[in-house]
C-alpha cells in the first residue's frame, strides 16, 4: 500500500473513529470529503468529483466552501445521511506542522438543534426503541425544544401506530433488535443500532417504568454521542399515554387527509391547512399534535371548547392577541439554543421581544375571563426576565458574540469606561493634531494609522527638510517619496490606551455575554411553561378565528348519540366554496349504528363519510365543527378503509392492504369506535368482494356495534337492511337530465334507484364509441336478466361464474321461509318465475 501523507493519515484516523458518517474535513476555506464519502456526496449533491494525488495513487475527493456548507449539509441530512464536522482547532498561520483537527459535531436527522434544515412548523423527533421479552419500550424527544417522552406496549400494532404518529426523523434501536424495524416497516426511517450502559440523570414523571428508563438512557446516550453538548433543557420525562387520546393509525391519518393531501403530499388541502391560523411556530407545532391526538376526556375537551367560545365572543381582544402573538418568536427552540450554549445576542433580543407583549396578553386574558381557567392558570409573564434582557441588550447586536456591540450603556461601568476611551479617541486625536500643528508651525501635519507601526504623524517632504525632529521629540519611522513619518511618546501612549480599550471592551463584552447566558439558564423551566401556554393560546385563537370565518358550531357530547345536522366537509367546502357545498345530516344511536351508503361514483359518498370522521376529530380536538348542530359520542378510535393506498414498496397488493386495514378495524374496534369502510371488496372479483363486504358488515353488526359508515357499489347489499336491524340504507342522490348526470350530493334515506356508471364514464370523456357500446351492452345484459337495472355494470368473468351465482338462486337462498306467509311465498315464486322466463 502506498504511504499516505501525514494529513491523509490524520484524516484516516478521524474517519476510523467516526464510522457510518460523512466526514466534512476542514481544509482552509473548504470542507473536503475523500474516498467513498466523496463519491456519495458528489452524487447526492451533484458536485464535481476530483481526486487528490492524481499521479501516484488518486484519492476520490470533493469539497464545498465552508461559508456555503449549510445548504449542502441540509441536503445530505434530508436524504437521511449523517454528517460529521471536523474543524481546524488551531490557526494554520500560527502553527508549525500539522494543524490539529477534531470532530466538533455530528449532525443526524434526529439530533438537530434549531439549525440545518429544520422545519419550524414540525416537531423533530428522535426515537429510541427496545424490546425485552415481548414488551416494546420507546423513548422519544425533540432535542430542539427539550420535550421528552416514554411509553411501552406489548402490542406490535399499537407500537407501529404510535410511531407512525410521532413520525421520528431518526430511530435508535438497541443493538440486536434491528429486525424489529423491518417488521414494522418495509422501508424503515433512518436508524442506527446503538447500545449503552451508562445512566443519565433525568427527571422522571410519574409511572416511568424501569424498562422505559433504560430506553431513555439509550436515547440520551446516543444524543450525547452526537451532539456533545449539554442537555440542560430536557424537561421532566412524560409518560406518553396511549390510552388518553383517540387512536388514529397511519391509514386514518393519511386517508382523512388530516396533515397533508393524499394526492400532493402537501399541507394544502388538509385539515391542518384549514385550521392553521396560528401566529407562532410553537402554535403551529402544537396544532399538529392536537390534530394527531384528539382527546378522550370530556372535561379536557370542553375546556378548549369553552375557551374558543369566549374568544369567539371577543373579536377585538382576539385580534389584538393575534397581533401580539405575531411578535413572539420560537421561544421553545430559543430555549434549546440557550441550553446548548449556542444562543447569540440576536437570539436573546428575539427572546426579549417575544416576552415584551406578554403582560398585555395576560391583561386581555384576564379581561375576558380566561386567565383563571385551568388552561392559562400558570401563565407566567416573565417580566423579570424581560426586564433583565431589556436593560442589558443593545437593540441590534451583531450575530457574532466576539465583536462587541452587544450591551447597552449603563449595563457595566467598566465597559462604559472602555467605550468612552475608544469613542473619545477621535476627539483626542483631532485635538492633538491641532496642538502639534501649532507647536511645530507645520499647517499640513497629519495623523495616520497603519498596521505595521500604528499611529504616526506625517509631514510633507517640503516641510520635513528643515524640520528639527529632536527638538519636538519626534522619532523618524519611515521615509516616503514625498513625506516623512514620525511617532511621539505621547501619541504612542494614547495609542496603546485606545487600542487596548477597544480590545478590552470586546473581551469584556464576550465575558459578560457568557455570564448572562449562564444566568439565563435558571429561567429555562419558566420559559418552557410560558412557551407551552402561548402555543395553546395560539391554537385556540386560531380555532376561534376559523370558527368565526366558516360559521362553525360548538358540538355537544351525549353518550351514544351521533347526530349531525347539515354537516359539511370543512376542506372540500373551503375548496369549492360554501355556496356550492351541499350539507348533509346523519342520525345514529344504539338502534341504528350502520349506514349502508349507495350512489353513483363521484356523487359524494366518500366526502360524506370523511366529513363525519373529520367532524368527530375536530370536536375531540376541542374545536368547533362545520354543521348547524352536532351531538356526538366520544370516539375511542377511528378506523378507515378508504381508496387504494398502494404500498408498492412493501410488495403487498392493493387488495392485501385493503384486507389488512379492514382486519385492523375488525380486530380492534369497540362499540365506541367509528368505522369508515369505503367500497370494501373492490379489489377482487365481484362475488368475492360482495361476500366479504357482507360478512364484514354482519360481523360489525353482531359483534362490534361500532358506528359504521359503509359505502358500496354492490347494490344487492342494500337488501341487508331487512336482516340487520341496526342497519339503515341511505344513498347520495343524483339525477338524469337531458341525458346528462346531475350530482345533487344530497344524502337521502333508502338505497339508490339505479346505477350511473356509464354516465360517469361519459363525464370522464371516454370516447363516445366506448360509452355507446357500453350502453348497448348494458341493455342486452338487462334484457338477459343477468343484470337488473339496479345493478352496477359488472361484467361476469365467465359463464360458469354467472351460472353458479344466478341472481334467482341467490334470492332463493336468502328467503326466510319461517317468516313468510303462504301468500308471500306464492308471490315470490311468481316473481322469480317471471324473472327466469324473461331470460
Ligand atoms: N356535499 C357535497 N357538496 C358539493 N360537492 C360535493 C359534495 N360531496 C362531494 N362533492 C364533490 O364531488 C366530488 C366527488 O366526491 P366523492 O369523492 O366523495 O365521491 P364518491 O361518491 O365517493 O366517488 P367514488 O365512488 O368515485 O369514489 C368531490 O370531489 C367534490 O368536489
Amino acid at each position: 500500500m502506498a504511504t499516505v501523507t501525514p494529513m491523509m493519515q490524520q484524516y484516516l484516523n478521524i474517519k476510523e473513529a467516526h464510522p457510518g458518517v460523512l466526514l466534512f474535513y476542514r481544509l482552509g476555506d473548504f470542507y473536503e470529503l475523500f474516498y467513498d464519502d466523496a463519491i456519495t456526496a458528489s452524487k447526492v449533491l451533484e458536485i464535481t468529483l476530483t481526486s487528490r494525488d492524481k499521479k501516484k495513487d488518486p484519492i476520490p475527493m470533493c469539497g464545498v466552501p465552508y461559508h456555503s456548507a449549510k445548504g449542502y449539509i441540509e441536503r445530505l441530512i434530508d436524504q437521511g445521511y449523517k454528517v460529521a464536522i471536523c474543524e481546524q482547532m488551531e490557526d494554520p498561520k500560527q502553527t508549525k506542522g500539522m494543524v490539529k483537527r477534531e470532530v466538533v459535531r455530528i449532525i443526524t436527522p434526529g439530533t438537530l438543534i434549531d439549525d440545518f434544515g429544520m422545519d419550524d412548523g414540525r416537531s423533530n423527533y428522535i426515537l429510541a426503541l427496545d424490546e425485552k421479552s415481548g414488551r416494546f419500550t420507546a423513548a422519544y424527544s425533540d432535542i430542539s425544544t427539550g420535550e421528552i417522552f416514554a411509553f411501552s406496549t406489548e402490542d406490535l400494532g399499537v407500537l407501529k401506530s404510535e410511531i407512525d404518529r410521532i413520525r421520528p426523523r431518526e430511530i435508535v434501536v438497541e443493538e440486536g433488535i434491528e429486525g424489529l424495524l423491518s417488521e414494522l416497516y418495509s422501508d424503515p426511517p433512518v436508524n442506527t443500532p446503538f447500545s449503552n450502559q451508562t445512566h443519565f440523570p433525568l427527571e422522571y414523571g410519574a409511572d416511568i417504568t424501569e424498562g422505559e428508563r433504560e430506553t431513555l438512557n439509550l436515547l440520551v446516550a446516543y444524543i450525547r454521542a452526537h451532539n456533545m453538548k449539554d442537555l440542560k433543557h430536557f424537561r421532566t420525562v412524560e409518560k406518553h399515554r396511549i390510552k388518553e387520546t383517540m387512536q388514529l393509525n397511519y391509514a386514518a391519518l393519511s386517508n382523512l387527509e388530516l396533515l397533508e393531501s393524499l394526492q400532493t403530499k402537501k399541507t394544502k388541502g388538509s385539515l391542518f391547512w384549514y385550521l392553521n391560523r396560528t401566529e407562532t411556530p410553537m402554535g403551529k407545532r402544537k396544532l399538529r399534535k392536537w390534530i394527531e391526538r384528539p382527546l378522550l376526556r370530556q372535561t379536557a375537551i370542553e375546556e378548549r371548547h369553552e375557551a374558543v367560545a369566549v374568544l369567539l365572543d371577543h373579536f377585538i381582544e382576539r385580534e389584538d392577541m393575534r397581533s401580539l402573538l405575531n411578535n413572539v418568536y420560537d421561544i421553545e427552540r430559543l430555549v434549546g439554543r440557550l441550553s446548548f450554549g449556542n444562543i447569540d445576542a440576536k437570539d436573546l433580543v428575539q427572546m426579549r421581544d417575544s416576552l415584551q407583549g406578554l403582560p398585555a396578553v395576560a391583561e386581555m386574558l384576564e379581561r375576558i375571563g380566561l386567565l383563571g381557567t385551568p388552561l392559562f392558570r400558570s401563565f407566567d409573564i416573565l417580566d423579570d426576565v424581560h426586564e433583565l434582557l431589556a436593560d442589558s441588550l443593545d437593540d441590534s447586536p451583531p450575530k457574532t458574540i466576539r465583536e462587541g456591540g452587544i450591551f447597552r450603556e449603563g449595563y457595566s461601568n467598566r465597559l462604559d469606561e472602555y467605550r468612552y476611551i475608544s469613542n473619545n479617541g477621535r476627539v483626542w486625536l483631532n485635538d492633538y493634531i491641532e496642538r502639534e500643528r501649532e507647536r511645530t508651525g507645520i499647517k499640513n501635519l497629519k495623523v495616520g494609522f497603519n498596521k505595521v507601526f500604528g499611529y504616526y504623524i506625517e509631514i510633507s517632504k517640503g516641510n520635513a527638510v528643515n524640520f528639527d525632529a529632536e527638538k519636538f521629540d519626534y522619532q523618524r519611522k519611515q521615509t516616503l517619496t514625498n513625506a516623512e513619518r514620525f511617532i511621539t511618546p505621547e501619541l504612542k501612549e494614547m495609542e496603546s490606551k485606545l487600542l487596548s480599550a477597544q480590545d478590552e471592551s470586546i473581551i469584556l463584552e464576550y465575558e459578560l455575554f457568557v455570564a448572562l447566558r449562564e444566568h439565563m439558564e435558571q429561567f429555562i423551566p419558566r420559559l418552557q411553561t410560558t412557551a407551552d401556554i402561548i402555543s395553546t393560546l395560539d391554537c385556540l385563537v386560531s380555532f376561534a378565528t376559523v370558527a368565526n370565518d366558516y360559521r362553525l358550531v360548538r358540538p355537544e357530547f351525549s353518550g351514544d348519540e351521533l347526530s349531525i345536522t347539515e354537516g359539511r366537509h370543512p376542506v372540500v367546502e373551503k375548496v369549492i366554496g360554501e355556496n356550492t357545498y351541499v350539507p348533509n345530516s346523519l342520525d345514529m344511536d344504539r338502534d341504528t349504528f350502520i349506514y349502508l351508503i349507495t350512489g353513483p361514483n363521484m356523487s359524494g359518498k366518500s366526502t360524506y363519510m370523511r366529513q363525519v370522521a373529520i367532524i368527530s376529530i375536530m370536536a375531540q380536538m376541542g374545536m368547533y365543527v362545520p354543521a348547524e348542530a352536532a351531538v356526538l359520542p366520544i370516539f375511542d378510535q377511528i378506523f378507515t378503509r378508504i381508496g387504494a393506498s398502494d404500498d408498492l414498496a412493501s410488495g403487498k397488493s392493493t387488495f392485501m392492504i385493503e384486507m389488512m386495514e379492514a382486519n385492523d378495524a375488525l380486530q380492534n374496534a369497540t362499540e365506541n369506535s367509528l368505522l369508515i369502510f369505503d367500497e370494501i371488496g373492490r379489489g377482487t372479483s365481484t362475488y368475492d368482494g360482495m361476500s366479504l363486504a357482507q360478512a364484514m358488515l354482519e360481523y360489525i353488526h353482531h359483534h362490534i356495534g361500532a358506528k359504521t359508515l359503509f359505502s358500496t357499489h354492490y347494490h344487492e347489499m342494500t337488501r341487508l337492511s331487512t336482516e340487520l336491524d341496526h342497519l339503515k340504507n341511505v344513498h347520495v342522490k343524483a339525477t338524469e337530465y337531458d341525458g346528462k348526470l346531475i350530482f345533487l350530493h344530497k344524502v337521502k334515506p333508502g338505497p339508490v334507484e339505479r346505477s350511473y356508471g356509464i354516465h360517469v364514464a361519459k363525464l370522464a370523456e371516454l370516447p363516445d364509441e366506448v360509452t355507446h357500446r357500453a350502453n348497448d351492452l348494458l341493455k342486452t345484459f338487462e334484457q338477459d336478466g343477468r343484470v337488473t337495472g339496479n345493478q352496477q355494470l359488472e361484467l361476469p368473468l365467465d359463464d360458469t361464474e354467472t351460472f353458479e351465482v344466478h341472481p334467482v338462486i341467490d334470492q332463493l337462498k336468502s328467503l326466510d321461509l319461517n317468516r313468510m306467509t303462504p301468500l308471500d311465498a306464492m308471490m315470490k315464486l311468481q316473481e322469480l318465475k317471471n324473472e327466469l322466463e324473461g331470460e
